[in-house]
């Protein structure tokens, strides 16, 4: 039965497509074309067809979702949340994110049913980087948790404790001289480079130098190598920041991230051809990151010689815990221990300065606010005692709460990138195995349920004796994330930023410089950013 069928099925294909091998008439062009429009069709409906009945609004073939982003801004997502509810669909390109905008929804994927989200979704910027993708950010399942724990038990409280004094003179040494007050500091610049170097320091041991005032030595020998150093290093950020920036998840990156947005299985291909054609973005990039990899593989081959290492930067610790066989050797390979110590650069540079800046931006408008902090941070103790972790835990109630409303009202990272790795409900809808999904925290941020008149700031909303506090949903401000996967820097940047504001409030208060736009322009890259930087001008105290 199953051969005459199998028979008589062949003997149909042949009649219906040997006519159109021997004549390619306007009728088989036709049949073709239906064929590839059927294909193509499939091709871009088949990952919405899985999350179909979760709310949206129409897709455009190819582009999905992007028009809307380029109407709205980042704004796209509370548009969406207004309209369609806290768990919507957006269509990046051929890709569908099932967007989460809702604490409890939030806590249902970051915790309750983590086993089954537990991966990042790779969004196609990522997936043209070997040298991002194996940073902890982007590893998965066994890995990840081998990963996870290995760092986590390098960064115990009492290793944080002995970074205060490296990051303190750090601080110390960039702060020292800004200009007077008729002058405009670009802020924004000097953070970058104050949080660059601390980051530097704690994760390679290398001092980067670049928020240390200029030398003024005269001996040729030291100029030329500090030109060197200088020159090296230089390089080193300049890459950095270009492999960074180039980042897109717009349609402004290279031609093969952009192709992964719209039609991702031609990513790869294209990239492994443009890659090789001088003067392409895709060269560049490749280039970039092909540097930047050799550059850490040999800091990390010089680290792994050496004897007696330093026991304070992230690297030397990772190796120390691989030489002692604490951790499976093959987990850490020396390419991951390249690309997890980069991340450290990358995920702790800019945000902890966008968010130091974004700090002193909002307190200098706000007179009232700058008063209540500066005396709780006269009212410490004299000038020249360093608060310890602990200090910064427990005495610094104020500045707690500034730090958690700058961070609602600029959410540096406002989404939160994950995958299913098996079907699970959420939210009253079965998301398929793959699915991606996104925590919007940006509008969880500015939701009026969880934070009344959320474009004011007020710090006072996050004192723990105030209604609006203790009614608020416990996962309604989540800068960091949520769960086992929530950031792994948080303590290390909330240390350095409460150690910065502290030193910086004793000695200035700022002001916004006349240069500076209104209102505030922001860019929305991988991370928040400022459009046309922090402009500010520092007034003396005393
Ligand atoms: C103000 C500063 C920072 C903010 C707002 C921030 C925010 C975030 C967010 C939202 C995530 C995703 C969490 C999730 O999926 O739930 C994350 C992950 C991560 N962050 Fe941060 N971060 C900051 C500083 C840092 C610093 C200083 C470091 C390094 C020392 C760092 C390293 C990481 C790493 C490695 C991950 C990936 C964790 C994993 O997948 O297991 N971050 N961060």
């Amino acid at each position: 039965m199953e051969l005459l069928l199998g028979d008589s099925l062949q003997q149909l294909m042949m009649e219906l497509t040997l006519p159109l091998l021997r004549t390619p008439t306007v009728s088989a062009i036709c049949t073709m074309l239906a064929l590839l429009a059927g294909v193509l069709g499939y091709y871009f409906y088949e990952p919405f067809w899985g999350v179909r009945k979760i709310p949206g609004p129409p897709i455009m073939p190819f582009l999905g979702h992007l028009p809307l982003l380029a109407k709205y801004g980042p704004e796209v997502f509370s548009v969406l949340a207004n309209r369609y509810g806290p768990i919507f669909r957006f269509h990046m390109g051929r890709q569908p994110l099932v967007i989460i905008a809702d604490p409890e929804l939030c806590k249902e994927v970051g915790i309750k049913k983590f086993k089954y989200v537990s991966n990042r979704s790779i969004p196609s910027p990522i997936s043209a980087s070997p040298l991002h993708q194996k940073g902890l950010f982007f590893t998965r399942d066994a890995r990840w948790s081998t990963m996870r724990n290995t760092i986590l038990s390098v960064y115990q409280p009492s290793h944080l404790a002995k970074l205060v004094p490296t990051m303190q003179s750090f601080i110390q040494s960039a702060t020292q001289n800004l200009p007077s007050k008729e002058e405009d500091i670009t802020f924004s610049d000097l953070s970058l480079k104050l949080a660059t170097d601390v980051i530097g320091k704690a994760a390679f041991g290398v001092d980067f130098g670049l928020s240390k005032p200029k030398s003024n030595s005269t001996d040729s020998t030291n100029n030329l190598n500090d030109q060197n150093n200088s020159n090296e290093v230089h390089d080193f950020i300049n890459e950095h920041t270009y492999s960074t920036t180039q980042l897109k998840m717009d349609l402004s990156g290279s031609f093969s991230i952009i192709l992964g947005l719209l039609v991702p299985f031609l990513q790869e291909p294209f990239r492994q051809i443009l890659k090789r054609i001088p003067g392409t973005m895709d060269w560049k990039i490749d280039r970039t990151n092909q540097n930047l990899s050799r550059r850490l593989s040999e800091i990390v081959a010089k680290r792994t010689k050496e004897k007696d290492r330093d026991f304070k930067d992230f690297l030397s610790l990772i190796l120390n815990a691989r030489e002692s066989e604490s951790v499976a050797k093959n987990i850490f390979t020396s390419d991951y221990i390249s690309a997890v110590t980069y991340e450290h650069l990358l995920a702790g540079s800019a945000t902890t300065s966008f968010t130091l800046s974004s700090i002193i931006y909002l307190v200098a408008g706000r007179e009232e606010v700058e008063k209540k902090l500066l005396e709780e941070i006269d009212g410490f103790g004299s000038h020249d005692q360093i608060a310890t972790t602990h200090d910064l835990q427990h005495r610094f109630p104020y500045l707690d709460q500034v730090i958690k409303e700058a961070m609602r009202f600029y959410t540096v990272s406002p989404l939160v990138a994950r995958e299913t790795s098996a079907p699970v409900a959420i939210g009253g809808y079965i998301l398929p195995k793959g699915t991606w999904v996104w925590l919007a925290l940006g509008v969880l941020a500015k939701d009026p349920k969880n934070f009344p008149e959320p474009e004011k700031f007020k710090p006072e909303r996050f004192n723990p004796n105030c209604e609006e506090e203790k009614q608020r949903h416990p996962y309604a401000n989540i800068p960091f994330g949520i769960g086992p996967r929530a950031c792994i820097g948080q303590k290390f940047s909330l240390q350095e930023i409460k150690l910065s504001l502290i030193h910086l409030y004793r000695k200035y208060v700022f002001r916004h410089s006349p240069n500076m736009e209104k209102p505030l322009q922001l860019e929305y890259g991988i991370v928040l950013n400022f459009k046309k930087g922090v402009k500010l001008r520092a007034i003396r105290r005393s």
